[in-house]
């Protein structure tokens, strides 16, 4: 393909996933997938160069742009070679006039940018590190280290190994045999924080796919009791095979039905040693992985989201017993989805204290701490670790 093709087809795919973004669609990788699967006659060199393209125009915008050709005109005011690209001949795109607008550039939705110190801005967009969790019952971390290339220690998660970009780690050995699963930095220190340890009655609330619960499962030896809840079907479905090639068989799932939670669990009341609620949110801390999503997020959906993280605290917080934990966490840096949901929880329910977490990273914030791709290069995360008297 000519590079005016690739502009073409980029500015064809990036008008999908604003038209996906808008109307809370598939995502840009599964489009793009999509896209390709079509269009046999793109090699292996026009999807990388198609991809990088779309990849860059996302990134640069903060804001939704109008439409692909904005977004691609945009970024070629800042790069010569695609700007003549734009030349008109057939399958290209139509050459770009003077005063044609192009979508600014800027790295957090306009609403959003004050919400966030800014020092934190530019690193939420930059490419995420690939890590792994060695399961401590199965391996050795310095052991599965000598098995995968040029991997290192993580500098906080201790059963942790950062691997280099593009690492192909469902091919390798130690992944077939079960010694690891891939998880950032920060979702390790998540499950740290709940201390899971044998013979305790742990609750992951909203487990998902259950890459928190396998961390759990691991901390416990797979003995105890572990539950896992979410309001997913297919999600929570996605468990059951992972745990089983991990060794860890008796993990029991709960699907709730949102709005009657309470109604499914009441048989733990008071009866869990850690509940776990690493609760749905914008994911302002993950943008680097999937940068179109905030372009997803509106106001009312953040409105939304916070309502719901303060349901889910409230269902959580009658099922801790005595002396037990309750582990809050969301993937975002924005103070009304960590700090101010923890302030209010504290204020409604004096029956816990916040209590120090378990590893260095981050910085305190409010009862918890903030953990960021800047300053701990993982995820963004908020996280708090509250003490039932
Ligand atoms: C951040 S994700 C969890 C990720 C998961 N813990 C992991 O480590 O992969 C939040 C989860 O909350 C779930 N959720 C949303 N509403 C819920 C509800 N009312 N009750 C339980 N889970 C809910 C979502 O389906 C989603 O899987």
């Amino acid at each position: 393909m000519t590079p005016g093709a690739r502009a073409q087809a980029a500015i064809e795919l990036l008008d999908e996933i604003i038209a996906a973004a808008r109307a809370g669609g598939a995502a840009a990788d599964t489009l793009i997938a999509r896209y390709f699967k079509t269009r046999r006659y793109a090699g292996s060199k026009d999807r990388r160069a198609i991809r990088d393209l779309v990849y860059r125009a996302i990134r640069r915008a903060g804001d939704p742009p109008a439409d692909g050709r904005a977004a691609l005109v945009g970024l070629a005011r800042e790069d010569d070679a695609l700007a003549a690209a734009f030349d008109g001949s057939p399958h290209t795109p139509a050459p770009i006039v003077p005063d044609e607008p192009g979508t600014p550039p800027g790295v957090l939705p306009g609403w959003l940018a004050e919400r966030i110190d800014p020092a934190e801005h530019a690193a939420l967009l930059e490419r995420a590190s690939l890590d792994v969790r060695v399961n401590r019952s199965r391996a050795d971390r310095d052991a599965v280290a000598a098995m995968l290339a040029d991997a290192v220690p993580t500098r906080f998660a201790p059963q942790g190994l950062r691997l280099p970009e593009g690492t192909p780690v469902e091919a390798g050995d130690a992944w077939t045999q079960g010694l690891i699963e891939i998880q950032d930095q920060g979702s390790q220190l998540i499950a740290l924080a709940a201390q899971a340890r044998p013979e305790m009655t742990v609750l992951d609330l909203c487990a998902g796919a259950g890459g928190k619960t396998l961390a759990l499962a691991d901390d416990m030896g797979g003995q105890g009791r572990l539950i896992a809840s979410d309001s997913n079907r297919a999600r929570l479905s996605r468990l059951s095979p992972r745990a089983e090639r991990s060794g860890f068989g008796a993990i029991e799932t709960r699907l709730l039905d949102p709005g009657r939670e309470a109604e499914a669990l009441a048989d733990l009341r008071e009866g869990c040693d850690v509940v776990l609620i690493d609760a749905p949110c914008s994911g302002t801390g993950t943008w680097r992985r999937n940068p179109e999503a905030r372009w997803r997020l509106t106001p009312a959906r953040l409105a939304q989201l916070t309502g719901l993280q303060a349901h889910l605290l409230d269902i959580a917080a009658p099922l801790v017993k005595p002396g037990g934990a309750l582990v809050y966490a969301v993937c975002s840096l924005l103070d009304e989805e960590g700090a101010d949901q923890l302030a209010a929880l504290l204020g409604r329910n004096d029956r816990f204290h916040a209590a120090d977490l378990p590893f260095r990273a981050g910085r305190a914030r409010g009862a918890g701490r903030l953990l960021s791709p800047k300053y701990d290069g993982t995820d963004g995360f908020f996280v708090a670790r509250l003490v039932r008297a």
